[in-house]
């Protein structure tokens, strides 16, 4: 395996709407550490394909983009990333809930998993990364210094999820959204390459009750306990 193990991971898991993301931009920040967004690989392959009309049961054409995938992650500050695919801008494009249900069927690919391994690893740079995902800490960076699972009741990731959606102004069911998320849990977690599910060694947060700052002090703490900080 060819991550470099001298520079310091976080891996940062759970199923959708648990908080990763926001706490990985938060770590990211607090630590001056970079980020890597998995799930953005595969939303951007998803969006890919249908760009080139592919459908979402080729597997081999999939590999194929998502191999080949031509994205540039153009950094303002950890909050203000532009994404740019074969030239053009897809930073919010890719973020749609239904980019999101695609992204969860071309992820159950192996062929797609393994074209993206290298790509993800690759993110490690001094003097660290805090990476979010699925399979960060069970199998792209199983050497990773902390691992934490993030998880929350169903019904309390649908709600965030739902305001979320609102305040953009976009219209939102949240029954729907919650049956959405069940899905994709389904998917995500009974797929039979890289499941979501938590490392041995991650500490696991039930963070339904707990506020984004809670989320982020335990984190900070368990990274200081590693000599992370
Ligand atoms: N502990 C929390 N309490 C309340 N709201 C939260 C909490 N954590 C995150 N949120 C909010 O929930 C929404 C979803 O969070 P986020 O996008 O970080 O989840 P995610 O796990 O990265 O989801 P996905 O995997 O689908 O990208 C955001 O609006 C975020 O502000
Ligand atoms: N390491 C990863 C990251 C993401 N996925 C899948 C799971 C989701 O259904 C989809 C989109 O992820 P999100 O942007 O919502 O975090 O991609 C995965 O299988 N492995």
């Amino acid at each position: 395996m060819s991550t470099r193990v001298s520079i310091p991971v976080i891996t940062v898991d759970g199923p959708s709407g648990s908080g990763k993301g926001t706490i990985c931009r938060l770590l990211a920040q607090r630590l001056g550490w970079h980020l890597l967004d998995s799930g953005a690989l595969y939303r951007l392959t998803a969006v890919a394909a249908r760009h080139h009309g592919i459908s979402l049961d080729d597997e081999e054409s999939l590999q194929v983009v998502a191999a080949h995938l031509d994205v540039q992650f153009l950094a303002g500050t950890t909050d203000d990333v532009k994404i740019v695919l074969e030239g053009e801008e897809v930073t919010d494009t890719i973020r749609t809930e239904a980019v999101g249900a695609d992204a969860s069927v071309v992820a159950a690919m192996a062929p797609v998993r393994q074209a993206l391994l290298q790509r993800q690893r690759d993110f490690v740079a001094a003097p660290g990364l805090i990476a979010d995902g699925r399979d960060m800490g069970t199998v792209i960076f199983p050497e990773a210094c902390l691992k934490v699972y993030l998880d929350a009741s169903a019904e309390e990731r649908g709600s965030r999820r739902y305001k979320q959606l609102i305040s953009k102004g976009l219209s939102a069911s949240l029954e729907d959204i919650v049956l959405d998320l069940k899905a994709r849990d389904a998917r995500d977690m009974n797929r039979s390459v890289s499941p979501l599910k938590p490392a041995p060694d991650a500490v696991i947060l039930d963070t339904t009750k707990m506020t984004i700052e809670e989320v982020l002090e335990v984190v900070l703490d368990e990274a200081k306990h590693k000599g992370l900080r």
